[in-house]
């Protein structure tokens, strides 16, 4: 469970976030859309702990202040949009960083962190990359081996910053479905942001729709996904039409009159 009271955060002497609200029930699956700026990759840094804030965010009813640096670990990981990728190293050894809050101080890597490493490499297709250096793997690749990083630590809380967007289509739907497989299995939290509208109403149980810094709406998808609400913030202009699986974004063209 994720829950923030409030949040603010102010970088530069420019504050970002201006008093944020929002609530993850344990196992649920939420994601935060909105425009460029909106504010959408410094939430998750909050909630991640890696930027200070005023306001509370509490992981699993623990404020985020009171948790050390391995039981945060343990508790969340992320993948943030753009990922420091160390020169030379190999895909094995990215994701076995994952490991690290399991791994004692000055010790090594144990059988079931490198089965954890495997097992998560096989699902998301990137076996045969085991031995390769992560800077060589494509933009697509490599954001797979970033996400198997953050699965191989098993926390229980996933937060996932733009997470397919240098993902082709089957890619998309495989990693996705995946992140919700082990939602629906293992009870995995899921805070994510995301620029493609239908496939974010598709996987979400949640929309929050950030705007400079604010909640402007939250709810379903079809409540979040209007026309009206995209053309306010987005600027943009959309067509909403409604299927089984979530309304389903289509932008329209401004045609020369
Ligand atoms: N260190 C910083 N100092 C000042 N402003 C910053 C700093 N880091 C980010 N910002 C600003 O904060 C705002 C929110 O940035 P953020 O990356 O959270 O937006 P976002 O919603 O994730 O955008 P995008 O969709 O483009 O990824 C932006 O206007 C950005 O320029």
């Amino acid at each position: 469970m994720i829950r923030l009271d409030a949040v603010r955060v102010t970088l530069d002497g420019t504050e970002i976030l201006h008093g944020v609200d929002l609530m993850v029930e344990a196992g649920s699956w939420v994601t935060i859309i909105g425009p460029n700026g909106a504010g959408k990759s410094t939430l998750l840094r909050a909630v991640g702990g890696l930027l200070p804030f005023d306001g509370s965010v509490t992981l699993e009813g623990t404020p985020l202040a009171r948790l050390r640096r391995r039981e945060r670990a343990r508790l969340v990981a992320t993948v943030p949009q753009t990922p420091v990728v160390p020169p030379g190293m190999s895909v094995l050894d990215y994701v076995l960083l994952g490991r690290t809050p399991f791994i004692p101080a000055l010790g090594r890597e144990s059988a079931r962190d490198l089965a954890a490493a495997a097992a998560v490499l096989d699902r998301l297709d990137l076996g045969g990359f085991a031995g390769r250096a992560l800077d060589t793997l494509s933009g697509g690749e490599r954001q797979r081996a970033f996400l198997a990083r953050a699965l191989a630590q098993e926390a229980t809380i996933l937060l996932l910053d733009e997470p397919t967007s240098a993902l082709d289509i089957g890619h998309q739907q495989e990693v996705l479905d995946l992140v919700d497989e082990l939602r629906r299995d293992h009870g995995l939290t899921v805070l994510a942001t995301m620029h493609d509208l239908s496939i974010a109403g598709e996987y979400a149980e949640r929309l929050v729709l950030l705007s400079a810094g604010r909640v402007a709406a939250a709810g379903p998808p079809r409540e979040v996904l209007t026309e009206s609400l995209l053309a306010d913030h987005y600027h943009a202009r959309v067509r909403v039409i409604d299927s089984p699986d979530g309304p389903l974004i289509v932008p329209l063209r401004a045609r020369p009159s």
